[in-house]
């Protein structure tokens, strides 16, 4: 449920909740051209921080570059707008949400003189898939829908239009009684979920899709990758994953700025490893809540305080 009030930044204004509306005949209203930011803010020990927001804005500029999308606002001005947003919001933590699309002049596919509007909000988002889910791990179900190929638009751009594809996958595997979706790519190895990157666990080795695979560069990805080979673990990611190779996992986990580090107890049916939240699984999951509160100071430079 969405709070009904609060600041929200557009376009360089800040403006009320109610305020912040758009045209019916927007451009990406009508043809999914947009591209977004899922960022989280914690409320850490040493007070409120944006995590990784660099390189989030780095992928935000980068998701705009294949539509030709100008985004007219330097990175000072979205960093002091964010920040701005979380304070004016009096929010200790926060999920925050970036977007950039094409707004209203013209119709048809062509964007035209569409303007590339921009806006940043951000409101409380407790556990992706919920408290629970954090301790216990999710059913997950592999959909029948496939991921878009790489060839067949930029996955590596985080395109609002993209997440019909992981609609479709996510409300199947709901509808089928398990929390959240798989998606194969078109050469039917495994990709992602529909909003988060995902880890396999074999012999106290981890494995991940590589980019080749038609998935988002997560930058929780990068985070849980990082932590594991402090922690000494080998890390194979850049490869494929076969169906198969999901059931006969030690461990999964789906890891994703909303969706931080979610273990997957059941896939079709089939349960995985301990059935539970397995022990690498756990040991790089508080390594994160850890590293995101602050309760470690290592890698103060992924921290940008409000
Ligand atoms: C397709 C996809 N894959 C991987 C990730 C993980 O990326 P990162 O956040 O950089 O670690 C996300 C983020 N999904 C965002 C949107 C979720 C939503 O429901 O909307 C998020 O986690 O904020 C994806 O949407």
């Amino acid at each position: 449920e969405m709070e009904e009030d609060g600041t929200i930044w557009m376009n360089g204004e800040y403006v009320d909740w109610e305020d912040a509306t758009v045209h019916v005949l927007s451009h990406a209203m009508h043809y999914g051209t947009g591209i977004f930011e899922g960022v989280r803010a914690y409320d850490t020990e040493e007070g409120t921080a944006i995590f990784r927001w660099e390189e989030h804005l780095d992928r935000f500029y980068n998701s705009a570059k294949p539509y030709d999308m100008e985004i007219d606002f330097s990175r000072e001005e979205l960093t002091e707008a964010t920040l701005e947003v979380i304070r004016r919001n009096d929010l200790d933590s926060a999920y925050v949400r970036p977007l950039a699309y094409y707004g209203y002049d013209s119709l048809g596919v062509s964007p035209g003189d569409c303007p590339t509007d921009v806006s940043v909000a951000a409101w409380p988002w407790g556990a992706y898939l919920g408290q629970e889910a954090l301790e216990n791990g999710i059913k997950v179900e592999v959909s029948s829908w496939r991921k878009h190929a790489s060839s067949q638009i930029p996955t590596n751009a985080k395109t609002t239009g993209l997440y019909v594809n992981s609609m479709l996958a996510g409300e199947e595997a709901r509808r089928h009684g398990a929390e959240e979706a798989i998606v194969l790519n078109k050469e039917g190895n495994v990709a992602e979920g529909p909003g988060e990157n995902i880890f396999l666990v074999r012999d106290d080795e981890l494995y991940t899709p590589g980019l080749s695979e038609s998935i988002l560069d997560g930058i929780t990805r990068d985070t849980v990758i990082t932590l594991a080979e402090e922690r000494g673990y080998e890390v194979h990611d850049n490869v494929s994953i076969s169906r198969g190779e999901l059931h006969t996992a030690d461990e999964l986990f789906f890891s994703g700025s909303a969706a931080e580090v979610t273990p997957i107890r059941q896939v079709d049916n089939i349960e995985i490893g301990n059935g539970g939240r397995g022990p690498v699984t756990e040991e790089l999951q508080t390594a994160f809540f850890d590293l995101v509160n602050r309760r470690t100071d290592d890698h103060e430079e992924w921290f940008t305080y409000v």
